[in-house]
């Protein structure tokens, strides 16, 4: 059956990747739960985290990210005091082992229409957590919707194996290629947006991950002086043929002074050896 004759789900969620920059998200509670929440907006361009919990229920790793993160992070040892809290927050996470006050705090969010998770109410949950794989500007987030946390770990480690691990610096590279193709071909939508799209598409599709991870700055440059300009996707193979040579060059040239000396060396021995018989 093609995608476009598949029935319509229903009842899942929407995966989104969702902005946080300049945002401020409080997360209340400190143990192991609250510590993989705080990781997980650090990597987020989250404006600033604001933990609140008891001292003596920390976590060692939620201390240590509080430590380590001082300009992002700011720390108050103390129990959730009340709406206050939420205040200028754009985000709440609870992490408690308290279901009541979980509750509560998820209420307030809820009047506030501030967007909250609860650890341990799925129900109450505005979205959840996923099992993570990041690498650089690759992320991939596997969810069972609140059904199987666990599975979701054991998903992700299947994935990982699948991935060769180049695929987050050939993304890299591709974002760097976008933006300098965007330089040289700017605006938004119309004819040139659509070749633009049709190009980067194409490049994509034909060049290998291990191949876009040698696309450094004067790659992109060739590529786009080769490709873009002459309305052409060159081979990887055609496009690095030049460096190519100048790489085998670079080792011959560093192969001459190692191979001389080596002969020197012969030679110099061999007429000790001579000199020493007579
Ligand atoms: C609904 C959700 C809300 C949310 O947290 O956003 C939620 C809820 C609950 N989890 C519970 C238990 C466990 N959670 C984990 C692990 C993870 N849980 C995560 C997400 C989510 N957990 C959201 C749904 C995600 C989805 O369905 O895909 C992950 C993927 C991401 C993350 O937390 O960052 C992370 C793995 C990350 C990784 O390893 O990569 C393990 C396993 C372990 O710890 O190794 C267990 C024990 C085994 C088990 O139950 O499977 C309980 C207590 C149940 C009880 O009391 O019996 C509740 C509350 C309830 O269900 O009532
Ligand atoms: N969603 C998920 O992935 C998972 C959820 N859970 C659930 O998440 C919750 C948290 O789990 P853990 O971190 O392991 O628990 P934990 O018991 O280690 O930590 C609870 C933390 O909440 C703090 N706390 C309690 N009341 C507070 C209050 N009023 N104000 C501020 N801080 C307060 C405690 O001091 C402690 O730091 C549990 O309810 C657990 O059932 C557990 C495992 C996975």
């Amino acid at each position: 059956m093609s995608s476009a004759d598949a029935p319509p789900v229903a009842g899942g969620s929407l995966l989104i990747a969702w902005q946080l920059n300049s945002k401020n998200v409080l997360i209340v509670g400190g143990g192991e739960v609250a510590s993989q929440r705080i990781d997980s907006i650090l990597a987020t361009d989250a404006a600033h985290i604001t933990v609140l919990a008891p001292a003596k229920g920390l976590h060692t790793r939620t201390k240590e990210l509080i430590d380590a993160h001082t300009s992002r992070i700011t720390y108050y040892d103390r129990r959730f005091s009340g709406p206050a809290e939420i205040h200028k927050m754009d985000m709440v996470l609870t992490a408690l082992d308290d279901v009541n006050r979980s509750r509560e705090i998820c209420e307030m969010c809820r009047k506030a229409r501030i967007p909250v998770n609860a650890a341990d109410i799925p129900e109450l949950c505005d979205f959840y957590f996923g099992a993570q794989i990041r690498d650089g500007p690759l992320q991939i987030m596997i969810s069972t919707n609140g059904n199987g946390p666990r599975m979701a770990a054991l998903v992700k480690d299947k994935i990982r194996k699948a991935l060769s691990g180049g695929e987050g610096e050939a993304i890299e590279r591709v974002g760097a290629l976008r933006a300098k193709l965007k330089e040289r071909a700017p605006g938004v939508g119309g004819q040139l947006g659509r070749r633009r799209m049709k190009w980067m598409s194409q490049v994509c599709n034909t060049w290998e991950i291990d191949d876009l991870t040698r696309l450094d700055d004067a790659a992109i440059t060739k590529l786009l002086d080769e490709g873009w300009e002459k309305n052409t996707v060159p081979s990887p193979q055609q496009l690095f043929h030049c460096s190519k040579f100048a790489h085998s060059q670079v080792s011959i040239s560093k192969t001459w002074p190692v191979l001389g000396s080596f002969v020197l060396g012969a030679v110099c021995t061999t007429l000790v050896f001579l000199a020493r018989r007579r």
